[in-house]
């Protein structure tokens, strides 16, 4: 199959069919992210940025299958270390670099299948996470992950660019795990958005946290 996605809508429409039945081709994907090469005209609507935290944006609900967001870094930002709710997680760089550390899960979690420990580790049994690999990501870049795969931690490296980042999850999630790099402490966190197709959010009394 050739891949000549040209522009961002054109890809969301690509998407929407390639998710159509309940298995996930992740190579077929892959390429369609990739293929899509970055244009900030097509993207900029939703690019909204915060001084002090990565900020994310909705911008397509894939007929329930996926949920499409555009990430925005601001210098430096950078996630917690973060498992992906057992969904499959696509990341494709729009702008800038960011790099990427993948970490094991922490050695109390039954790791052949991925799954995460049911109990926190606290207390004298808390270890220290361990780094299994490292990259930067470039623009037009596409990396996949799931929970098979490991944890990671997604940051911008630049301290004087901003970094853009559209993320694919699979199914869609609202909580996920944060973990403590140090002491391997896994804590549930849900995950909100910024913007929904390029309009603010309002924020609630009660302050969420919208990143990990
Ligand atoms: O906030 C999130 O969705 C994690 C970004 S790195 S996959
Ligand atoms: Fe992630």
């Amino acid at each position: 199959m050739a891949y000549n996605v040209a522009t961002l809508d054109e890809l969301i429409a690509e998407l929407h069919k390639a998710f159509e039945n309940d298995v996930v081709d992740v190579d077929h994907v892959t390429q369609l992210m990739k293929s899509y090469k970055t244009n900030p005209a097509d993207w900029k609507k939703f690019a909204k940025f915060d001084r002090y935290r990565y900020t994310r944006n909705l911008v397509d609900e894939g007929n329930g299958k996926f949920n499409l967001m555009l990430l925005c870094w601001g210098e430096g930002h950078s996630s917690a270390v973060h498992d992906h709710a057992d969904a499959h997680c696509f990341m494709k760089m729009l702008d800038g670099n960011l790099r990427e550390v993948r970490f094991a899960w922490p050695s109390d979690s039954n790791s052949n299948t991925g799954s995460p420990a049911t109990e926190s580790v606290v207390g004298a049994d808390a270890q220290e996470l361990q780094p299994i690999g490292s990259s930067l990501l470039e623009v037009n870049g596409v990396c996949y992950i799931n929970d098979s795969l490991g944890l990671h931690r997604v940051e911008n490296p630049s301290h004087v660019d901003r970094s853009v980042s559209l993320h694919l999850y699979s199914p869609p999630f609202d909580t996920c795990h944060m973990f403590d790099q140090r002491t391997g402490k896994k804590t549930a966190a849900k995950v909100t958005f910024w913007s929904k197709f390029g309009e603010r959010v309002p924020l609630t009394v009660a302050p969420q946290s919208c990143s990990i």
